[in-house]
């Protein structure tokens, strides 16, 4: 069996022994410009287009969860990757756990009103305030998949009201499903706490507008923690700062990296990281893939594949 991997920053010799360590058989090369050999199955993020093109593959991996850069390659070249060839990304793989530490400390900062008394801190002001209660705390997740079925169930773990919105109805316990457009003002009704995890499709781009954020509990709180276009900025802006929303935490823009001009960087309500909320953790995804590729040549069925219609 043939493999080809790309990825721009990866520890390419790591991933190469680690896969041939995992797939015993499996004859595992870099590809590089100008390698039009055969290959069986092709692990990639952001590959140039003549990797994928013309190649008689049983797969494709995208090393991440998101596939929305490789969708929207395709669009551009919808020979890179015929419908055929089925497209695989990764569930997980140490993903959940990181954006679980990600959204809990997050979300215990607000609660506590550590953005309040850090607000406070810069003023030399020694002030105790009035303790926020769980039961107005209601935690509002938009995408209830495999990343934030994860979140919903650590903050549940917390005490708090928890709530999902989807395109399907879910049955997580102690979770409140809302599923489809017509079920999405009841979702944001009550929520107070909105964590994003949309995958970026046609449908979700410029979702988190200000109409949207309007319908928020008043100093309701945003952590985007899916994909920058998601979020129309200047609206978020606009938010913040007529006290719709209390604060953001961001750690995807529209454009990254977040350009110096941007006035998110000096917002006192805004906080970001430089997209690092759930990076692919190696030793979790190889053996994934592995299993997953062993499950193809068995001819099992196995989970991963992107449905390229939906987008994700
Ligand atoms: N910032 C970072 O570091 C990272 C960001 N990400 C982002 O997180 C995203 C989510 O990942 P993951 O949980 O694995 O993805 P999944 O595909 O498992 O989950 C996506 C969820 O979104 C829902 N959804 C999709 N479209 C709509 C819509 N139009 N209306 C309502 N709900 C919708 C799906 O509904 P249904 O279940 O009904 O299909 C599903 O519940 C990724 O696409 C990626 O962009 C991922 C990793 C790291
Ligand atoms: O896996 C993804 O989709 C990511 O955004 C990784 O940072």
């Amino acid at each position: 069996m043939e493999i080809i991997f790309y990825h721009p920053t990866f520890d390419t010799p790591y991933w190469i022994a680690q896969l041939s360590k995992q797939l015993p058989g499996a004859n595992v090369r870099e590809w590089k410009k100008g390698d039009n050999q055969h290959a069986d199955y092709a692990l990639v993020w952001h590959p140039p287009v003549e990797m994928l093109q013309g190649r008689d593959l049983k797969a494709v991996f995208a090393l991440g969860a998101g596939v929305d850069s490789i969708l929207s390659k395709l669009k551009a070249n919808p020979e890179m990757l015929p419908e055929s060839i089925p497209l695989f990304r990764l569930e997980d793989t140490g993903m959940g756990l990181q954006m679980q530490e990600y959204a809990v400390s997050q979300v215990l900062h607000w609660f506590r009103r550590f953005d309040d008394y850090q607000a406070q801190q810069q003023k030399s002001e020694w002030q105790p305030l009035a303790d926020y209660h769980r039961e107005d705390f209601t935690i509002g997740i938009m995408g209830a998949g495999v990343l934030g079925g994860k979140v919903a169930e650590s903050l549940l773990a917390w005490g708090f009201p928890v709530r999902c919105w989807s395109r399907s109805r879910k049955t997580l316990p102690g979770v409140q499903s809302f599923a489809g457009t017509e079920e999405l003002g009841d979702f944001l009704r009550e929520t107070r706490v909105l964590i994003n995890l949309l995958p970026n499709t046609a449908e979700t781009v410029g979702i988190i507008n200000l109409n949207l954020l309007n319908q928020l509990q008043d100093n309701s709180y945003l952590l985007n923690l899916a994909r920058g276009v998601h979020v129309v900025e200047e609206e978020l802006l606009q938010a913040l700062n007529n006290n719709k929303l209390k604060g953001a935490m961001l750690d995807v823009f529209s454009r990254e990296p977040l350009p110096q001009e941007s006035p998110l960087w000096q917002h006192p309500r805004v906080v970001m990281t430089p997209h690092i909320a759930a990076v692919t953790r190696p030793q979790e995804a190889i053996a994934y893939i592995a299993r997953t590729i062993t499950g193809l040549e068995r001819g099992d069925h196995v989970s991963g594949q992107v449905d390229r219609q939906r987008g994700y």
